[in-house]
């Protein structure tokens, strides 16, 4: 078991209100992505979570504060995004320098030095690392106590392509061993593939929360293609439901409803189908639409008003 519960999370600073009334669960054996545009919360949240920010609310690792765990390391492993490396100290010493307290051997240090692709540079100084391998040490770091929950705040800042996909396939291995990973991250084409489960922010609030496909099929940018015989018939049966209804080649383009709604509807009124084809919007669709209005830094260049393509 490894069950993170955050309950009525809450933060302001000075008169903004960067962290408003959050709840949500991270289950484990899953991977849940945390998104929202920039300045909307996240990095608060999570510091709010491991007790780094006073603020409101409560976040229990099943059900013990973070301040509350015996050895925190062995039940929580983060990564936050200020890298608190000591840039001469070299890299397996840093990492020894946490291990010691929590009682971890030189073993288990080597070991996640190996699991993050640093074994080379072992020796060397994070002051002189590359963005990317800053963010390995920082993962293998969350990794040392071998902790059933991790919290990591944009671990893929920085990777290449093939360590983006390393990560991917990393953090889904973790969760498949039943541990929960929560993990924020602007690449939402990378999340679409990583996530089981969202919790989707915007001006410090929750927007939506659950599983990704949900979060996609309810955009309103999916659609359903259909094509039929009866269409003269079928378009306004489809509209009586909620649909919104368009023609396109040959048959209609139908939003608001789902492929089964649209099924139902034709066999409830009798009219026959020839095609019913469903196309999903994809999760940075969705995510547009649904962060559109709770946007905290806009930039004033759109390309559909005028801007050089
Ligand atoms: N120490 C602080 N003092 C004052 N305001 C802060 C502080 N930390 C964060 N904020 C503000 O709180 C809001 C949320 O910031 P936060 O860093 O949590 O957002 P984020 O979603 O992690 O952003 P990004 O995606 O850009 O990293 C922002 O408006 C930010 O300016």
């Amino acid at each position: 078991m490894a069950l993170i519960e955050a309950r009525s999370l809450g933060k302001t600073f000075g008169a903004h209100r960067a962290v408003d009334d959050l709840s949500f669960t991270v289950r484990p054996g899953s991977v849940t992505g945390f998104l929202g545009p920039n300045g909307s919360g996240k990095s608060t949240t999570m510091r709010l979570m491991l007790g780094l920010d006073r603020g409101e609310g409560i976040t229990t690792f099943d059900g013990v504060p973070f301040t509350g765990l015996d050895h925190p390391m062995r039940h929580v492993g983060a990564l936050l995004e200020a890298k608190p490396f000591h840039p001469t100290r070299k890299a397996r010493n840093h990492l020894r320098m946490l291990a010691a307290p929590n009682g971890i051997d030189d073993r288990r240090v080597d070991e996640v030095i190996d699991m993050v692709g640093l074994t080379g540079v072992r020796g060397g100084r994070p002051g002189k690392f590359s963005l990317g391998m800053g963010q390995r040490l920082g993962i293998a770091a969350a990794l040392l106590g071998d902790p059933h929950t991790l919290i990591l705040d944009e671990p893929s800042n920085g990777l290449d392509p093939q360590g983006i996909t390393w990560l991917r396939n990393l953090l889904k291995h973790l969760a498949q061993q039943g541990r929960s990973v929560f993990v924020s991250s602007h690449l939402l084409q990378e999340m679409a593939l990583l996530a089981d489960e969202l919790v989707v922010i915007g001006r410090g609030r929750m927007l939506a929360n659950g599983p990704v496909h949900d979060f996609i099929s309810h955009s309103s940018l999916g659609s359903v293609t259909v094509r039929s015989p009866d269409l003269g018939a079928l378009a306004p049966a489809l509209e009586a439901i909620g649909a919104s209804v368009a023609a396109a080649d040959g048959g209609i383009v139908v939003r608001g409803v789902t492929a089964e709604q649209v099924g139902d509807a034709a066999h409830a009124a009798g009219l026959r189908l020839h095609q019913l084809a469903t196309h999903e919007a994809t999760l940075e669709e969705a995510f547009l639409e649904a962060t559109g209005l709770s946007e905290e830094f806009r930039g004033t260049h759109r390309p559909s008003e005028g801007g050089q393509r």
